[in-house]
Formats: C-alpha cells, structure tokens, sequence
C-alpha cells in the first residue's frame, strides 16, 4: 500500500480509519466491502470467494466475518497477505497466467460465488490512479471473475470514472443479469472511484475474447504501444484471452504514459504527483525508463522538458564528456543528472545553471556587458595629475561607501527573507533574533508611515509604486532618501561581477516578487471586504448605531484633507491593513489562524519594537477603534456614558421644574412604551380579572337568581356580598314595588310556602326565628322594630348616583348570630350531599313502581286472556294497551279547564268549540260564589 500524509489528502485519519484501527481491520477500504454486503448481501450465501488484489486483507477480513463457517477465501495480491485465519492467500500478479494457475490449484475444480476486486495499479511506491490502468486491471479480473465464477456468481469491482467506464458497463452488462454502480459511504468523495457489483453471472458457453479485450473495450487502446498489448493467448479450456506477460503489466503501462506526459513541468518538482492522461502512450515510446543525452539538455530549447520526462542524462559523446571535466560539474549535479524523478526545487535550479554555465562555456550564450558597450562610445580624455589625485580619493570614498550600502543591502536581503518567512508563517518570530535587523525593519515601517504622512502634512507627493512600498518595507532606513535610492541603483554596478551581481538580483527580485505577490494577494483578498467598509463609512446613520466611526464626520474630513488617499500608497496599506483586521474581527470567513498569525505579528511588533510602542498604538488602535466588534461595545460604553452625561445634565436646578425631561430621551420614550406596555398589561389584566368576576358574577347571579326563584326577594345576606363585590345597578321603581306588596295576599302565602318547604333561608331570618322561638324578642317587638326611619324611604325624585350609594349603605341591619350561619351552613351541606343519595333512591323507587305497575298488568293481561267472553282480536288488543299503560306509568291528570259559558253559550252542552282536553263548563254566577264562599272561608280562618 501506499504511503499518505496522514493528516492531509487522502491519506487523512478520518473516522473509517479510526473504525478500521477499532475493529481490528487491516485497511479502512474493508468498510466500503461492509457497505457493499450490507447493501446487496454478497457474503452471507457465498461459499467461496476470490478476492483480486487483496493486500493487506481487509477485504479478506470482512469476508471471513461475514460468510459461512468453513467457506473457501482465496485473497491474491502482488504484496504478500499476512496470513489471516480461515483465509488462503498468494502473491501473484493478476495479470499473469502464474496467478490464473494458482488460483486453479487452490480451488479444486471449485467455482466461486463470489469474486471481488479492490485492485489499483501501483508503479514503484506511488499509487496511480489512473482511470485506464485502473480499468484495465478491471478487464482483468473480470477475464478471471468469468474463469472462476459459478452461473449466478457475483462480481465486485472498483472502477474509476472515466471515458472507459461506459465500455467497461456495457461488457459487465453482457455477462451479469443485474449490472449496478454504487459508491459507498466509506469510498472518499474526493476518489473518483466507484463499485460495479455485477450479479447473477450468466455463465456463457463460449465468451467471445473481445468482451475481454483492452483493444477491442477501450477506445484509447489503439493509441498504446504495442509492447503492452500483448497478443492473446488460447485458454486450456478454449476460451482466448489476452496474455498477461512478465513485464508487460498494467503497472508498466502506467509508468510509461506518465513517464512520457507532456507535463513534464509539473513532474519535475512532484514526481510522486502524476497526472491523468488518458491520450495512451506517445508512438514509439514503449519503455519506463527514458534516457537523454546531456547535449539535448544544454542545447535543446526546453530544457524543462527534458528534465521532466526523462530519467536520467547521459554524458556519452565526446563533447559532453568534456562537460563533465568543467568545473561547473559538480557531484551534485552529477548526482541529479542521474536521477531526475527525484529532483527538488534547489536540485533543478541547480541544474538550469549548470546548463547556462556550459552553455557560456561553449559559447551558445553570451555573456551579457553593458560596460563593453558604454566603454565604447565613451571618450576619455586625458586628466592632469591633481585631477587624478583627487579622483583615486573619490573612488576611494565612493568603494567605502559602496561597501558600506552592500553590508546594509545584504542585511536588508536577510531581513527581506526573514519578513517573508514570517508573513509565510514559515518562522516563529521567536526564532528570530530579536536584534535582527529584518525586525527592525517592522519600527522602520512605522517610521516610514509616520515619515510619509508627515511628507503629506508638509504637501510631498505620496504617490509611491508598490514596488517602492515594498522596497522600503524590506528595510529601507528612515533615513533612506531618494538620494540614496540612487546610490544604491549605482551601488549596483560596483558588485563583485555581473554573474553574482545577476544572481543576487534575481534573488533579490525573485524575494521581492515573493514578498510583492503575498503581499498583493493579501490586499486583493481583503480589498472587497475595505470597499464593504468604505461603504458602511458613507452611511453615517448606520456608522452612529454600529460605532463603525468614533470621530464625528468633520473629524473624519479633516483626516481626508490632511492625508488624502494615496492609491497603492503606504496609506492604503495601512488602511488596508486596519481594515484588514477590522474585517478579520467581523468576517468568519477568514481562518483563525490568519487571525491569529496576525495578532502575534502585531504582537511581535510590539515586543520587538517597544520604543515604538506608543506610535504603534496610534497607528493600530486607531483602526482598531474602527472594527464593529470592539466599538459596538465602545460605542454601547459610549452610549451609556452619554446617558449619564446628559442625566447630570438635566438633573442640573435649571431644569428642575421642567416637564417631563425622561421624554427627550430615546431610551425614556422607550422607557415610557414599556410603562405604556405595562398599563396594556395592568388593562388586560384588570380585564382579565374583571372578566373572572364577572364570571364569578354570573356564577353568583345564578346561585341569586336560584335564590330568588326560591326565596323571592328575601336575600339580604347574599345582597351585603354583592354589595361588596359588584357594580350596583339601580333598580326599577316597579321592581321595588313588586317586591314588597304586602297587599298582596297571594305573595304572603307564597313566601310561606316556600318557607314551609325549604325551611328559612337566611341568616337574618334564622337569628330572627330562633330569637323568637327562645323568647328573646316578641312578635310585637320585632313588629316594632320594622317601623324605623328606613321603612319611610322614598326613593322619588332621587339621582341614581344617590341612590346608587342609598343601596349600598342605607339598608336595614338585621343581626345575626353564630349558629343561625353555621345551622345554614349544616343544611347546605346536606342539600349538596343529597343529589346523589336522593337521585338513587327515586330511581329505585321508580323502578320499582314500574315493576309493580308491570305485574299489575300482568295480571289483568292473564284475566283478560283467560276470558271466554272477549274475542281473540279483542283480548289483543286489550292486553296490548294495559302493558303499554303499565310501562307509561301514571300520568298527572291534565288540569280541567273551566269554561264559562257566556252569552248565547249559555245552557249549550257539549265540548265547546276550540277547547281541548278536559273541562268543565261552569257559568259565571258560579265562579262568582266558588270564590266568594272561599274569601268567607279565609276570613273565618284568621279570626
Ligand atoms: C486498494 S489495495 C486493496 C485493498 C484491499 N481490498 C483491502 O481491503 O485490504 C489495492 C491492491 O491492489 C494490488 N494490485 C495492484 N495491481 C495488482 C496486480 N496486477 N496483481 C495483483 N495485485 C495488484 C496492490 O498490490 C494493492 O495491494
């Protein structure tokens, strides 16, 4: 198996990994066979199974748990199997006739129900997956699937997507009944490979060898070299296939087509990481090994190329064998011509060097001089003597300060390297010494800022290139001037020689560009995110809630005026940079660890230049003051401090006095919706409340209303409750009379009645009762009493609000006593108690009355049966009415009604027109006397 980066890639520890380790698996890919068995149970009926290209045995494992006991596993790979119980395993190339024999031997004339292939091509130590080797392999195993496997066998192969795949489905498709593809879940989304489980293996007679044949399946075939298409070969068992020979595998073929891909390029510096090429092999080129001569390096035009797509560079002819002599040739380079697949970044530079160096050498390239050609069109003249003096004296001077720049330029090289190392996260910035110069470079990016916005102050332009920006960020000390920027252009030429000269420039170009590009990249990254804030900056409403801007708007022009924007200037970077962490602070989208590397920048910063400290809290708690995240909170403070502010200030003795001040405050308005929000509350609740009383009320009314109906205006208790409790409607005159109509004989007898049948009602008329029956009031007494000021009350002509009140408080105290309450409360309880004793008894008594009434019938029914007189007819349907009576039960008599016969009625017998049921016609005399001889009989009573 191949070898990944476990924490990157495929070779990543995910949670199949983790799982595999768990379970005892030899490779996470034993889950995709789990999956594959959970989803088409492959395993559980299969006695023997082949397993193609099996190492380590993962797949083996699975198929050991998941099938019968005693089950034939045959796992064959190129690398040997550990040995794994219940498992038979061999090395072989499946490709080989050697491994087709052995799987002859070991199956004993067995067919397998089950055939599977996990296979991947492997060249060297580096897995290819390449589509078409892959597919190939494919081809392969089923060649053997159909060898070995029973009439409705099962086939289970990887495949990789590609233009082959259809081919490759529409063969499966030929030899299986059900051809399906599946990825399971444990197959990485990013593998482009997928599951091809063929079932219900037909079995053909004869299987004509082009369904097997890569030629005749693939469509890139034909563009192969012929060496790896190998002539087929005549089965035993007469079936041709195509020969699988030594050298000539998949594998080969593989390394081959890579070998001779035009990406050389990219190969060069990854030789491990290959490209898919499915355009087949280049004509002619049939070998894994390729080979070219030194001079097709050095003199060829693409140099590239050739260290990309060969293995090695020979030195053979005569001249190139020179070569080796020159004293650019190394044994480095030796080294490297000898294996180019392993070539690093250094490895190959060196190389493209040593080329140029020969090159020079044998004069295909020439050296370029651009003091040759100024020498020649200058015209020197001649100098006398003190000239002469005074010119050695200022090249001495100028050779000083030149080595003095080249000192400061090589530190500043250093520095420059050693930035972008940080910027690369490439160093901890404590590796670095703290009294390096590059470092000093960070104050020196401050100075410059300050140096530059003081330019601007005094009216310099600021309009500066990248590239200077750049340049002064490598290091440039404050006290570079533009002056020195030009010593530094003539510095140049004084180099020890054009070659070094050369290097160094491109180093420090090649540094510059480096530093250039992050440096771009960063500011192109974060320049959507400084538009979106430049933006949120014009809106100075959303500015004032969000605390994007501490200073107000003035502030902010006058910054504008005094530094105006210099596009592509320190400022911009600067802004940029603050912006960049106020985006940082606000965006998820950018990494933590961007974050984070530019917090310990700042902190580095701050550690490494501490004299600087307080220049460099200006310039970063400046932006800092910017980032919504912290100035919301800011601005939150703020806002409270302005609260308080203006609470001290209204609460100053000028503004005593003064309405309600709480109201020019937006939080006070909210304030005053909340006391609104709450009086809603309090209103609903107090409707709420209201609304339970009134149910309370109407609960009370019916329990009045029973009351009345039973006592008829004779509640005085229940009347102090409601007074206490309810609104107090006033009531109708007529109300008030029809109430105590003491002229009202019939309302006497009705109250007495009730009185009679429920007993005294109220506690007032129990205390009275008792008093009465205990001799501590007369009748005469109590007669009396009712003759007080309140028995006068006339009502006429009064305000309702008067009266209102008048039925509240102005009302008779009748006393009442401890017992009279608690014998009333005795009796309630025994009336509630009553329903459910007194509804059984009557239902009892019913029933049995009904009985009775029924046996009664009976009875009769049986006399009338037995008569001799009644006709059948007749005793039908005489019986019939007496049950029908008998289960009516007794009926209240309808009330006579009395008619009195008026008139010319007068004397006519007979039911009267328009009366029903019973009656009784009387005359009106009549009437007249019943009534009179019942007043006589009252009147005699009372005396
Ligand atoms: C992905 S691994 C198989 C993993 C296996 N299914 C398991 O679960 O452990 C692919 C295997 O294919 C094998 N292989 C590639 N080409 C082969 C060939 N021509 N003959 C036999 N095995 C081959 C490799 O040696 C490698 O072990």
């Amino acid at each position: 198996m191949g070898k990944h980066d476990k924490k990157t890639g495929k070779g990543r520890l995910d949670k199949f990994y983790r799982l595999a380790k768990e379970q005892g698996y030899r490779a996470r890919s034993a889950f995709k066979l789990v999956h594959l068995n959970r989803k088409y149970d492959l395993l559980s009926k299969s006695k023997c199974v082949i397993d193609l290209c099996a190492a380590p045995g993962g797949w083996l494992q699975v198929a050991e748990k998941y099938m019968p006991k005693g089950s034939l596993i045959i796992g064959v790979d190129l690398n040997a199997i550990k040995p794994l119980p219940h498992v038979t395993t061999f090395v072989s190339d499946i490709t080989t006739p050697h491994c087709r024999q052995m799987l002859k031997q070991h199956m004993h004339d067995w067919k397998a129900d089950l055939v599977m292939h996990d296979g991947a091509p492997n060249v060297g130590s580096a897995w290819v997956q390449d589509a078409f080797t892959q597919n190939e392999l494919v081809l392969q195993s089923l060649k053997l699937a159909t060898e070995f496997l029973i009439k409705g066998g099962n086939f289970v192969t990887k495949v990789f997507r590609s233009q082959d795949y259809n081919s490759l489905m529409w063969v499966f498709g030929q030899l299986f009944k059900s051809v399906e593809a599946t990825k399971p879940p444990s197959s990485r989304n990013v593998s482009a490979e997928i599951f091809v489980v063929c079932r219900d293996f037909i079995a053909p007679k004869h299987i004509d060898p082009k369904f097997l044949d890569p030629k005749h399946v693939f469509k890139d075939y034909a563009s192969l070299p012929a060496s790896i298409i190998e002539p087929p070969v005549t089965n035993p068992d007469g079936t041709t296939v195509a020969a699988t020979q030594g050298s000539t595998s998949s594998a080969a073929a593989a390394a081959a087509r890579l070998a001779a891909n035009s990406h050389a390029h990219s190969n060069v510096f990854a030789p491990e990481k290959k490209r898919r090429h499915r355009e087949g092999y280049a004509d002619g080129d049939h070998t894994l090994y390729h080979t070219a001569p030194a001079s097709d390096f050095v003199k060829g035009m693409d140099p590239v190329i050739v260290l990309g797509g060969m293995n090695r560079i020979t030195f053979e002819s005569e001249e190139e064998k020179q070569w080796l002599k020159s004293r650019h040739t190394t044994s480095d380079v030796i080294a490297n011509f000898e294996d180019l697949k392993v070539l690093g970044k250094g490895d190959f530079k060196a190389l493209m060097k040593w080329r140029l160096a020969i090159r020079l050498e044998i004069g295909l390239d020439v050296k370029a001089d651009p003091t040759a050609d100024a020498t020649e069109d200058i015209d020197v003249e001649p100098i006398d003597e003190e000239e002469q003096i005074t010119e050695d004296l200022k090249k001495l001077q100028e050779a000083k300060s030149a080595k003095t720049k080249r000192e400061r330029k090589r530190a500043n090289e250093k520095k420059a390297k050693d930035q972008l190392k940080i910027q690369l996260n490439m160093t901890a910035p404590e590796d670095l010494d703290t009294n390096d110069l590059a470092l000093k470079g960070e104050e020196e990016i401050f100075d410059l800022e300050e140096g530059e916005a003081e330019a601007k102050r005094q009216g310099k332009s600021s309009k500066r290139s990248l590239r200077d920006i750049v340049q002064d960020a490598d290091g440039m000390d404050e006290s570079s001037s533009e002056e020195e920027n030009d010593d530094d252009e003539e510095d140049e030429e004084i180099l020890d020689s054009d070659e070094e000269k050369e290097m160094k420039t491109a180093m420090l170009e090649g540094e510059l560009d480096g530093l250039y590009e992050t440096y771009k990249e960063r500011m192109q990254e974060r320049d959507a995110k400084w538009k979106v804030k430049n933006e949120r900056n014009k809106d100075k409403n959303f500015d004032a809630w969000h605390g994007i801007k501490e200073k107000n708007s003035d502030d902010e022009g006058e910054d504008n005026h005094s530094e105006p924007e210099s596009e592509g200037g320190w400022d911009l970077l600067q802004g940029k940079k603050a912006n960049d962490q106020d985006s940082d602070s606000d965006s998820d989208s950018e990494s933590d660890s961007d974050v984070d590397a530019e917090e310990d920048e700042d902190q580095d910063m701050e550690q490494v230049s501490k004299p600087k400290k307080a220049k460099k809290s200006v310039q970063f708690d400046q932006p800092r003051k910017n980032t919504s995240l912290v100035t919301s909170l800011q601005e939150t403070e703020k806002r409270a401090q302005m609260s308080r502010q203006a609470q001290l200030w209204f609460d100053q003795s000028v503004f005593k006095g003064v309405g309600d001040l709480a109201a020019l405050d937006g939080d006070d308005e909210e304030e005053d919706e909340e006391e609104e929000e709450e009086e809603v509350e309090s209103q609903a609740e107090t409707e709420v409340a209201d609304e339970d009383e009134d149910e309370d009320e109407d609960a009370d009314e019916d329990i009045e209303m029973e009351t009345e109906d039973e006592e008829e205006g004779s509640s005085t208790l229940q009347d102090e409750q409601d007074d206490d409790e309810f609104e107090i409607v006033p009531q109708d005159q007529d109300d008030d009379g029809t109430g105590w109509d003491v002229d009202d004989e019939d309302q006497d007898e009705v109250k007495k009645k009730i009185i009679k049948d429920k007993g005294l009602l109220t506690a007032e008329a129990v205390t009275l009762a008792t008093s009465l029956v205990n001799r501590q009031i007369t009748a005469s007494q109590l007669i009396d009493q009712g003759f007080n000021k309140l028995s006068a009350f006339n009502k006429d002509g009064l305000p309702s609000w008067f009266l209102d009140d008048e039925s509240k408080y102005y009302k008779p105290n009748i006393p009442i006593t401890k017992e009279a309450v608690e014998a009333l409360k005795a009796r309630q309880r025994a009336l509630d108690a009553r329903p459910i004793k007194k509804v059984a008894e009557a239902k009892a008594r019913k029933k049995f009355k009904a009985v009775q009434r029924m046996d009664k019938a009976k009875k009769k029914a049986d006399d009338v049966m037995g008569s001799e007189e009644m006709g059948d007819g007749e005793k039908a349907r005489s019986v019939r009415r007496m049950l029908a009576k008998a289960a009516r039960g007794k009926q209240k008599a309808a009330e006579k009604k009395i008619v009195v016969a008026k008139g010319v009625n007068r004397g006519v017998k007979g039911r009267p027109t328009g009366v029903k049921g019973k009656y009784k016609i009387v005359d009106s005399r009549m009437r007249k006397e019943v009534r009179a001889l019942k007043r006589i009989k009252k009147a005699n009573k009372k005396r």
